[in-house]
Order: C-alpha cells, then sequence, then structure tokens
C-alpha cells in the first residue's frame, strides 16, 4: 500500500456531497470574510477600507450573485471536467459579477479560489477523496492551471512580470499552501488566544496571510515597498501577541488606517481567508 493510499483510509471522506450547499457554504465563507473588521485596507461591514468603489452591500450583493456559480463549479466537478469546463463557468461567473457590481472588481481572486476548491468538494465526494481539498486541486488541475497563459493586461499579470510573483494561479497549483500551512493554524491559534471569539479569530488569520503572501494587490498599489510595510506592520502585530492582548483592536485599527493613507488593499489575502472558512466547514 502505497503512503498516499495509507494516508487516504486513515481518513474521514471530505464532508459534504451536495453541490447547492457546497454553494451556500462559499457565499457563508465570503460573508464571514467580509464582516470581520480590523482587516487593513479592506471592505468591512463597518467600513471601506483603501477602497472608493466598493462598500459592504456590494460585497454581499456580489457573494450573493456567484452562490450559483459554485454550485454549477461543484456539479463540474463530480463529473470529473476538466480545467477548460472549470474555467468556462468561472468566466461567466466573472461576467455575472461585474453586471452585478456595475463593473468592480470585487470577488475575481475569490471566484478563482474558492471556485477550485468547490469543484474539487464535489469530486472529492464522487471519489471517495480523503486528503485535504488543496491536495485534490494541485493533483487534478495543477498542470492544467500551469499551463494556462497568463493574462495579458491583468493587474496580477502586470505585477507577476515585474516582481516574478506566481499570485493565485501558483497558489492553486500549489494546492493552497496559505490556506493549509498559515491560515488554517492562524484559525485555531486566533481562537486559544481570544477566548473563541469568531471575529477576533479572522483577524488573526488576515494578519499571518498578510505576513507570509505576495498579494498581487498590494504589490499593484504599493509596488515592493507597499507589500514590505504591509508584511512589516502583520509581522509586528503577531509579535506582539495578535489577538491575545487587551488592547488588539485598537493597534490593528491603527494599522487599518495606515494602509488606507498608503491606499494599500491586500484583496488576495481577504480571499485565503474565505477559503480557509470553506476548507474548515467541508473539511471534518
Ligand atoms: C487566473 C486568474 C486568477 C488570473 O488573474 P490575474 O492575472 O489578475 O492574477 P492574480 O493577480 O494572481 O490573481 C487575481 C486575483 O486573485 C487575488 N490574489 C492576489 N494575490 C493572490 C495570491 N498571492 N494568492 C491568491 N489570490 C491572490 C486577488 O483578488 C482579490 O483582489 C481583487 C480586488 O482588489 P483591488 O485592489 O480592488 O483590484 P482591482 O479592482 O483589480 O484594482 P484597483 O482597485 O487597485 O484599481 C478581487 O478580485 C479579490 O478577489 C487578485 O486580484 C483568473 O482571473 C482567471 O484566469 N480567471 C478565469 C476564470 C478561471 O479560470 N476560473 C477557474 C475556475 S473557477
Ligand atoms: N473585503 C474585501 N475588501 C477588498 N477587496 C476584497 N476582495 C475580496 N474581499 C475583499
Amino acid at each position: 500500500m502505497s503512503l498516499a493510499t495509507r494516508i487516504q483510509a486513515d481518513r474521514p471522506t471530505i464532508g459534504e456531497s451536495d453541490p447547492e450547499q457546497i454553494g451556500k457554504h462559499a457565499r457563508q465563507a465570503l460573508i464571514l470574510e467580509l464582516e470581520t473588521w480590523p482587516k487593513p485596507g479592506l471592505v468591512s461591514h463597518v467600513d471601506s477600507g483603501a477602497h472608493l468603489d466598493m462598500d459592504a452591500e456590494l460585497l454581499r450583493r456580489s457573494a450573493r450573485t456567484l452562490e450559483p456559480f459554485f454550485v454549477e463549479l461543484a456539479k463540474a466537478g463530480a463529473t470529473d471536467a476538466g480545467m477548460d469546463r472549470l474555467r468556462e463557468i468561472g468566466v461567466e461567473a466573472e461576467c455575472a459579477m461585474r453586471s452585478a457590481t456595475g463593473g468592480v472588481n470585487t470577488h475575481r481572486g475569490a471566484i478563482f479560489g474558492l471556485g477550485l476548491l468547490s469543484a474539487a468538494a464535489g469530486l472529492a465526494a464522487a471519489c471517495d477523496w480523503r486528503l485535504s481539498l488543496g491536495t485534490l486541486v494541485a493533483a487534478r488541475w495543477g498542470s492544467e492551471i500551469l499551463a494556462t497563459p497568463p493574462e495579458r493586461d491583468s493587474h496580477g499579470s502586470a505585477v507577476a512580470r515585474r516582481y516574478r510573483v506566481g499570485g493565485a494561479r501558483a497558489e492553486a497549483a500549489g494546492g493552497f499552501g496559505s490556506v493549509y500551512a498559515v491560515a488554517r493554524p492562524a484559525l485555531v491559534e486566533g481562537r486559544r488566544l481570544a477566548d473563541d471569539d469568531e471575529e477576533a479569530a479572522r483577524v488573526q488569520v488576515c494578519m499571518a496571510l498578510i505576513a507570509q503572501v505576495g498579494d498581487s494587490n498590494l504589490l499593484y498599489r504599493g509596488g515592493k515597498d507597499g507589500l514590505r510595510f504591509a508584511q512589516e506592520e502583520a509581522r509586528a502585530f503577531l509579535a506582539d501577541g495578535g489577538v491575545g492582548r487587551r488592547n488588539w483592536r485598537w493597534d490593528a485599527k491603527a494599522m487599518h488606517g495606515q494602509f488606507v493613507a498608503r491606499n494599500l488593499s491586500p484583496g488576495g489575502c481577504a480571499d485565503l481567508l474565505a477559503m480557509a472558512l470553506f476548507t474548515e466547514a467541508l473539511e471534518p
């Protein structure tokens, strides 16, 4: 028996097989991400951070619009669809998002990441998969993701050329290491530090992600200096005790203000937070 087979045999099957439920979990993860404050530079139910064109209502509308596409992706995954079919649904979802938001890019990264994880959740149920959803994305679609030529005119591709960062595609093809090695442990740690305050735990995750991820939005808006500033601030917050300190919310709010003043927004980290919540809900 191979190591992978032995690991598979020891673990329960992924929790949810109904595509409608998978879609609901994806939308719920986007809503919980939104309802987390203070997230440096990002939109929440409290304010719009460094975004002049987005607010909480717009992100809620976007999440509602996207739910049926996550359902479709879960169904496609269950039939073991290839990347071409997933991309078709993903592009339709991007169009629906833009018409619902008047052209604003609310959730492009989330469509990609949560979309692939939804497809993996559909496939996992169909093939009795017992490792993580991220591992399944990498195993089933990883090489196809990397083989897709980068878009020519997106912010992400401009940043990738200039700074040689992999962005959303590398994250997915690598099995979402930032979700499993950074965000999920930070969620557990955040709950421990903050006596099970769920919103505080989500802030801890956001800070842990900013500290580690090469977020293409930070690079696009702030260049290398912007990314470095964001990472150093997040690391200092965590080193000071994170959400375990009595006045953590005050410090996180001050950091939020500094990101807004510099027009920095870690949109990729917001998406990865949602992916961590989604995978936690589906993986027992
Ligand atoms: C493969 C695509 C994702 C290609 O997109 P792109 O070339 O743009 O590549 P990336 O920049 O790498 O990624 C796109 C979005 O992913 C988020 N992201 C950024 N860094 C990372 C990272 N390290 N890991 C994971 N995810 C990351 C991020 O999305 C969020 O931010 C957006 C909002 O930010 P904002 O600052 O407002 O940005 P703009 O409005 O664009 O500009 P300004 O306001 O500054 O003027 C928002 O989308 C968040 O979700 C990156 O933006 C993919 O798009 C693609 O190929 N799509 C086709 C469909 C498909 O294949 N689907 C597969 C099945 S579902
Ligand atoms: N809360 C948020 N603020 C800004 N951009 C985002 N992209 C996804 N979630 C976001």
